[in-house]
């Protein structure tokens, strides 16, 4: 990684919370580990909870010895805790901002900073447009700062549907330059979801069989094993869809399905990324339970751990139509993918924690070897699948049949295997490192463009009219809907099977000991 030339001030608005302890101050400590920051770095932190410096320095500590992927270093952690600072103030309130300037001033002289920041909003999206107004009124971010460093990193969620997340960019571009704002997603701040480029642009042998010519269908899985814990407060209002699907797993789909960039740089790559979701069939809302199933977890247990059912859990509302499960089949309309559906699907209290993309091959056009397959299902897959493992065990697999040795011909299906850790002697480092590394340095390659973010909200709010149409049907008829439920522990619902069974295919199971299931 390329190291911090320039000096900066990072202001993190909502400091005091669980984003800037588990996963920026961690994040940060880990550059510093590896000499990456600059001498002078400086962290501000600003909260409306009333800290002083030594108790944020304390809070900060908790975060890195739990959290930090670096361990633990005392010699390290006084040279890095003696650069944080904290003051705390309102988020919507122009005198907590005149004196944000006043310290970031002092800052400056004191440390010879250099008058660059970059604004890091981890709070609540509500506080995202108050924030931003005021950090412009005060003049600390403004189009004509182009002398110095001044930026904005924005968390997710970015909107709610189609509509917000366009007043939010409009509010945004109305007062900063669009390479003033980082729009965060921090799954492309993950190493394996990089290395997607990288391994279909940066080799021979793949490219010219990533279509449909050779490729039967594609199918993206983010499986958790939590439920939702104690976010039900934000999660009974966000979803599956809106929490990972719209951004996740949207930016999984465009990487997978996306054409060669003309170089590696961050325009040509998110042209390429805004074409491949263009390309997404947009769903009609009447015919959305033919291309969408939505579930909610019941009891069970994941993991060992128990899981009450969604609708018990604290914070969600008992009669909540919110999904905790979501699987998608769309399709491509591009010259590439035409005829390929892609089948994505994510939920929470599901039987494993895994990310992965299967590119499921067709199969050869005579089956010779079908009657000599060990075990064989009455329907005989596709042999050949590579999967891209995003997390964990991160790597990529490639499944093919081979012959038994022995006298018969008798077929059983192995896998080539490339592991990050056995390759590269290290597991990949955390997302969080590489973005705000980027975000610093000015390189927008793996932020979300605004076109990139308002095409995946238009596909996406799509879904949710259909289901905001179901609602209103049911409710019509004096009905409450009522969604499909899984037991917690398991893959997920009936009707998310029945989704593929319709086409003839079924779910690559990830952690399937026998990948003919
Ligand atoms: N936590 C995570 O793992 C992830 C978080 N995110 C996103 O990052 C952002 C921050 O997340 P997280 O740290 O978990 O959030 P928190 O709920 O911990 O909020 C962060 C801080 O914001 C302030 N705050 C909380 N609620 C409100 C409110 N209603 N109005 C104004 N200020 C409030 C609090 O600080 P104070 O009261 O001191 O002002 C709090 O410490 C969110 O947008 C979230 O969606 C994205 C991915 C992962
Ligand atoms: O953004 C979010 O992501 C996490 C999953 O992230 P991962 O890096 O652990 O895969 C998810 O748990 C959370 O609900 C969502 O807000």
């Amino acid at each position: 990684m390329k190291r911090i030339e320039q000096p900066v001030v990072i202001v993190v608005f909502g400091a005091s919370g669980d984003l800037s302890k588990r996963k920026l101050i961690p994040a940060l400590y880990q550059l510093a580990y590896q000499n990456l920051l600059p001498a002078n770095f400086t962290l501000l932190g600003f909260a409306r909870t009333p800290y002083t410096d030594d108790e944020f320095r304390e809070l900060a500590r908790e975060g890195v010895t739990q959290y930090s992927t670096a361990g633990f270093d005392e010699h390290l952690w006084r040279w890095f805790s003696q650069n944080l600072f904290y003051m705390s103030g309102n988020y919507d309130d122009l005198e907590s901002f005149q004196a944000l300037a006043k310290r970031l001033e002092e800052l400056d002289a004191e440390r010879n900073t250099g008058g660059n920041y970059l604004f890091y909003l981890a709070t609540p999206p509500s506080v995202f447009k108050p924030i931003t107004s005021l950090i412009a009124e005060t003049g600390l971010c403004c189009r004509t700062s182009a002398d110095h460093l001044r930026r904005i990193v924005i968390e997710k969620p970015f909107g709610h549907d189609l509509e917000s997340a366009k007043d939010l960019n409009q509010h945004l571009l109305n007062l900063f330059d669009e390479d003033q704002i980082y729009r965060i997603d921090h799954y492309l701040g993950k190493e394996t979801v990089q290395n997607i480029l990288v391994f279909r642009f940066g080799n021979g042998i793949f490219e010219p069989i990533w279509n449909r010519n050779y490729v039967d269908h594609v199918q993206i899985t983010v499986a958790e094993t939590l439920g939702i814990g104690d976010r039900g407060g934000y999660y009974d209002k966000a979803g599956a869809i809106r929490d990972m699907l719209q951004n996740h797993m949207m930016q999984l789909l465009a990487l997978t399905a996306m054409e060669p960039p003309v170089a590696f740089d961050a325009e040509d790559v998110r042209d390429q990324k805004v074409n491949a979701l263009r390309s997404i069939r947009p769903l009609d809302p009447e015919e959305v339970d033919q291309w969408v199933v939505r579930a909610q977890y019941g009891p069970g247990v994941s993991e060992g751990q128990e899981i009450p059912a969604y609708l018990e859990e604290k914070g969600v509302d008992p009669h909540s139509t919110t999904e905790t499960y979501v699987a998608w089949k769309t399709e491509i309309d591009n010259w590439r993918w035409n005829g390929v559906p892609f089948y994505l699907r994510t939920g929470k209290a599901l039987a494993g924690k895994v990310t992965e993309i299967n590119i499921v091959f067709r199969k050869p056009p005579l089956m010779l070897f079908a009657n000599l397959i060990a075990n064989p299902n009455t329907q005989v897959p596709p042999s050949n699948v590579l999967t891209l493992r995003i997390q964990p065990d991160e790597g990529i697999r490639l499944t093919f049949d081979a012959k038994r040795p022995g006298p018969a011909v008798n077929v059983e299906r192995v896998a080539m295997d490339f592991s990050y850790s056995e390759s590269f002697g290290k597991d990949p480092g955390d997302a969080y490192e590489r973005l705000l590394l980027d975000a610093i340095l000015g390189d927008t390659t793996l932020f979300i463009r605004r076109d990139e973010i308002e095409v995946a909200w238009e596909r996406i709010t799509r879904i949710l009219n259909g289901w905001k149409m179901q609602e209103e049907k049911a409710a019509q008829a004096g009905k409450r809907l009522r969604l499909p439920r899984y037991a917690a522990g398991t893959w997920g619902p009936k009707e998310a099977d029945e989704l593929l069974a319709r086409d003839g295919r079924y779910w690559r199971n990830p952690h399937t000991v026998n990948p003919r299931r």
